[in-house]
Formats: C-alpha cells, sequence, structure tokens
C-alpha cells in the first residue's frame, strides 16, 4: 500500500510574510498523518516556512534547484543549502521550467541525480502538451521523459523519487484531466517504471496527479489505482488545501 503524497506548488506566489500566515491558517487542518504533506514554496520563503512548520505534520519542498554545490551560478540555490535549511522535497522538471527556462531532460536527469545524493526527495515532473494529446502521443512523449529523468538512477534510489504527470492543458485552466485520463497515464508510468527497474520497485514508487486538482475532484482523482495523490497549483494556496488533504 502506497502512502499517499499531497503536495502543494506555490508557483511564484506569497511573499514570505503571506508565506508564514498561510501556514499558520492551514496547519492544523492539514495535520493528516496519514498522508505526507508537503508544501513547496518560492527559495525566499523556505526558512520562514520551515520555522513556521516546527511541530507540524508538514514538510518544506523547493521549487527548484541548480546541480552544483557552490560558486559563480549567480541567482541559484544548492542542493546542500535546501538540505541545511530544513528542505526534503524538491520540483524537478515542472513543466514552467521545460517551457520558460529551457530545462531539458539531460538537464533534469542531473538534477534528479545530484537531489538524490543530497537526500533530497524529487518530485519529477512530466506530461504532454495538448497538441500532443491530439496527436495521440501522449503515452510514448511521458515514456520518453521519463526514461530521460531515470537515466543512471538505481532501483533502490528510485525508490526516494516522487514522480508527478501533469498534462500541461490541465495545468492552472481548470480543465482537469478526467480521472480515466489521469489513470492511463499514471498506470502507463508505472509501466515504464517496471520496464526501467522491475515490478517490485514500480510498484513501490508513488505516481501524483497535477493540474486543476480542487476539493471537489481530488477524492475521485486519489482514488484510482495509481495515483498516489496530488502536485496542487492554484488550490494549495487556499483553506481548501485541507479538503484535499483531508480528501
Ligand atoms: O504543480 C502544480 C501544477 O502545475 C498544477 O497547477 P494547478 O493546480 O494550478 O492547475
Amino acid at each position: 500500500m502506497r502512502r499517499k503524497v499531497i503536495a502543494g506548488n506555490w508557483k511564484m506566489n506569497m511573499t514570505p510574510s503571506e508565506a508564514v500566515k498561510l501556514v499558520n491558517d492551514l496547519k492544523d487542518n492539514v495535520a493528516n498523518t496519514a498522508v505526507d504533506v508537503v508544501f513547496c514554496v518560492p527559495a525566499i520563503d523556505i526558512v520562514p516556512v520551515v520555522e513556521a512548520a516546527k511541530g507540524t505534520n508538514i514538510c518544506v519542498g523547493a521549487e527548484n534547484m541548480y546541480i552544483e554545490e557552490k560558486g559563480a551560478y549567480t541567482g541559484e540555490i544548492s542542493p546542500n543549502m535546501l538540505v541545511d535549511a530544513g528542505v526534503s522535497h524538491v520540483i524537478i522538471g515542472h513543466s514552467e521550467r521545460r517551457q520558460y527556462f529551457k530545462e531539458d531532460d539531460e538537464f533534469l536527469n542531473k538534477k534528479v541525480k545530484k537531489a538524490i545524493e543530497h537526500k533530497l526527495i524529487p518530485i519529477i515532473c512530466c506530461g504532454e502538451t495538448l497538441e500532443q494529446r491530439e496527436e495521440g502521443v501522449t503515452l510514448t512523449f511521458v515514456k520518453g521523459q521519463i526514461k530521460a529523468a531515470y537515466e543512471g538512477v538505481s532501483a533502490a534510489d528510485a525508490l526516494n523519487t516522487i514522480v508527478a504527470y501533469e498534462p500541461i492543458w490541465a495545468i492552472g485552466t481548470g480543465k482537469v484531466a478526467t480521472t480515466e485520463q489521469a489513470e492511463e497515464v499514471c498506470a502507463s508510468i508505472r509501466k515504464d517504471l517496471e520496464e526501467i527497474y522491475d515490478t517490485d520497485t514500480a510498484s513501490k514508487i508513488r505516481i501524483l496527479y497535477g493540474g486543476s486538482v480542487n476539493g471537489s475532484n481530488a477524492a475521485e482523482l486519489f482514488a484510482q489505482e495509481n495515483i498516489d495523490g496530488g502536485l496542487v497549483g492554484g488550490a494549495s494556496l487556499k483553506p481548501e488545501f485541507a479538503n484535499i488533504v483531508n480528501y
């Protein structure tokens, strides 16, 4: 039985003071210890959010990181900085990073390996565009992303990773994938992982769905055999996030 993960991705929202207020407003209502609750927050919010979340079940995640430990990489944040600040998870390869910051599969694979090296749990994002879905290439495209992300990652290390399937056309659009569409791709990702590793390893890796998850659709999505929780954008900034955590 895989433990569910409900992760919020705040994206570029919340100043440090707003972030602390949000954690304080939500913390009692997300105290569901039956699931893993992760708040992935902007870099500048990490320190105050870790402090505000002390003594709660909330894990703090980063939305991105760089692949070097330190040095002349102006504006970047290293994995050891995240660990030292109290971060446990890191989103890797969100479609917004791929689209706006041109992060490609090869670079993202380096990030996955770097996160693992630092015992950070990478939340590895994948997902197709609307055009790819309409062309009928979703499963092959996502398989390519998964194979690239896990290149050179051992089965033992893969167990400490999380996949998030996020169809790009469902992100922030209010257009949620149907449960059948979401389950089909998540099941296919599990098969891809089985091909890369083995049945046992694939059966233990958590696969989340992301894309317009809200308090009303979470329960049905999370009831699917291969959907082990959600990566939530917009709704993670509202009291509604508690309804998702307590689906
Ligand atoms: O990482 C989260 C996703 O991009 C989903 O965002 P959304 O829930 O606002 O559609």
